[in-house]
């Protein structure tokens, strides 16, 4: 399905409720498979979330994950906890180009048993569950935090808890962060000191209610609309706090710089206005902690005429598409000039002069947020987005929420 946009297409001034942060519930998802007296509300309706509902719900010796980056790393982790239990995990096409190798070597070092059915390194992966006897692996930390958050998460398990050592440059720290926070919160001792990390172990958890936060990501595409519009325009998001655990609250902040002001108003609602057009001529930006919204902000800063350097990029090429690739080409096709390099992204100034081109179509590579970040520029001249159906791997009502 493609879907044209138009300057009319956008639904701005309204109150939005956005689903619970697909990170946020896919640890708790895992958290409650292992301690079964939690509850959680305001799960995320997300492909992602579903994919992890289902794999820890129904009992299958193939577990299809599709294209969820989270569930594969944690439910590797989490069945080779499971004694007695023997499952093959895989994914989308894509989710077996996504390395693994180095979540598979600490897990082994910890006694697991875990084989390649396919290329050395990658998913699909054969899990015989066992208990995992040593307490202690030093991991490399740069490649993805989602192997440390997975080793984390069935940690309170395991006999003596896990010791952790993070090996060299720390890539998406909040995170990480996230993941200890949610382990406090269900009442796991944790500490994490330098690049040590504790958790101690826990069998049993008072039984609790955790409420996860809506999902800042999705609403990453509202601040980048209300950046593009009339000064005075604004809207309203529910279920969002300033003391976020999720790294993407960044664009408060960082929207700023883009004239887009934001209230923190009480009952965790956020109110988001078009409050003046001073815009930086060029920003530079260091997204290590919060990868997710490269895409947002390269698209913003294209529709603004910002020029604009973004580094600390390197996981982008192996997410659900090559980010930086897709982000060249398809900016490209409007008359941007990128140039990438494997971890930064430099898009140079654009006369606001020059007229945008009408009816780009913008090619999604099977990446929801490619759709996301492109959409709004729809503002400024009608584009067509490709497969524009890629929104549910995280956002399944973008289309209903943005559009008229
Ligand atoms: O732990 C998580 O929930 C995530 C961690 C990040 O991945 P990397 O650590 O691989 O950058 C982020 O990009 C992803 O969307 C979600
Ligand atoms: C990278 C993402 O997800 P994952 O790695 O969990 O597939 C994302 O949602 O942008």
């Amino acid at each position: 399905m493609n879907i044209r946009l138009h300057p009319d297409s956008f639904k701005p001034n309204q109150t939005l409720v956005l689903s619970g942060s697909k990170s946020e519930t896919n640890r708790m998802f895992l958290l409650q498979a292992l301690f079964p007296e939690i509850k959680i509300e305001n799960v995320s309706n997300s492909d992602d979330s579903l994919a992890m509902e289902k794999a820890l719900n129904f009992f299958s010796e193939i577990v299809d994950v599709h294209h969820a980056g989270t569930a594969m790393r944690f439910l590797t982790a989490f069945f080779a906890t499971q004694e007695n239990r023997v499952v093959v995990l895989t994914g989308s096409s894509r989710m077996q180009e996504r390395p693994i190798h180095i979540l598979v070597d600490a897990l082994k070092i910890l006694g697991t048993d875990i084989q390649y059915l396919n290329q050395e390194g990658f998913p699909p992966l054969k899990i015989k569950g066992k208990k995992l006897q040593s307490s202690k692996i030093a991991i490399p930390a740069k490649i993805s935090s989602q192997y440390i958050s997975a080793l984390l998460l069935i940690a309170p398990k395991l006999e003596n808890g896990l010791s952790l050592e993070l090996i060299g440059e720390q890539t998406s720290l909040p995170y990480i962060k996230m993941t200890l926070a949610l382990l406090n919160e269900i009442g796991v001792d944790t500490t994490f000191v330098g690049n040590q990390i504790q958790v101690f172990p826990k069998h049993r958890v008072d039984p609790k209610t955790i409420t996860v936060e809506s999902d800042w990501s999705s609403a990453s595409y509202f601040f980048e609309l209300i950046a593009f519009s009339e000064i005075g325009t604004s809207l309203k998001i529910q279920k969002l706090k300033s003391n976020s655990l999720q790294a993407d609250r960044a664009v408060v902040e960082i929207f700023e710089q883009f004239g887009v002001e934001t209230q923190f108003l009480p009952n965790n609602e956020i109110q988001i206005t078009k409050a003046n057009n001073q815009l930086p001529s060029e920003i530079n930006l260091n997204l290590i902690e919060c990868p997710d919204i490269a895409q947002t902000i390269a698209v913003t800063c294209f529709g603004l005429g910002v020029q604009v350097n973004l580094t600390g990029l390197h996981t982008l090429k192996i997410k659900e598409t090559d980010r930086l690739v897709a982000l060249k080409n398809e900016l490209e096709k409007f008359g941007a000039i990128v140039e990438i390099t494997n971890d930064s992204l430099f898009l140079h100034k654009r006369n606001l002069q020059n007229v945008l081109p009408e009816n780009v179509l913008v090619k999604t590579y099977q990446d929801h947020r490619m759709a996301m970040a492109f959409a709004p520029l729809g503002l400024f001249t009608p584009i067509e987005i490709e497969n524009a159906e890629v929104v549910s791997k995280s956002y399944p009502k973008f289309w209903e929420n943005i559009c008229f």
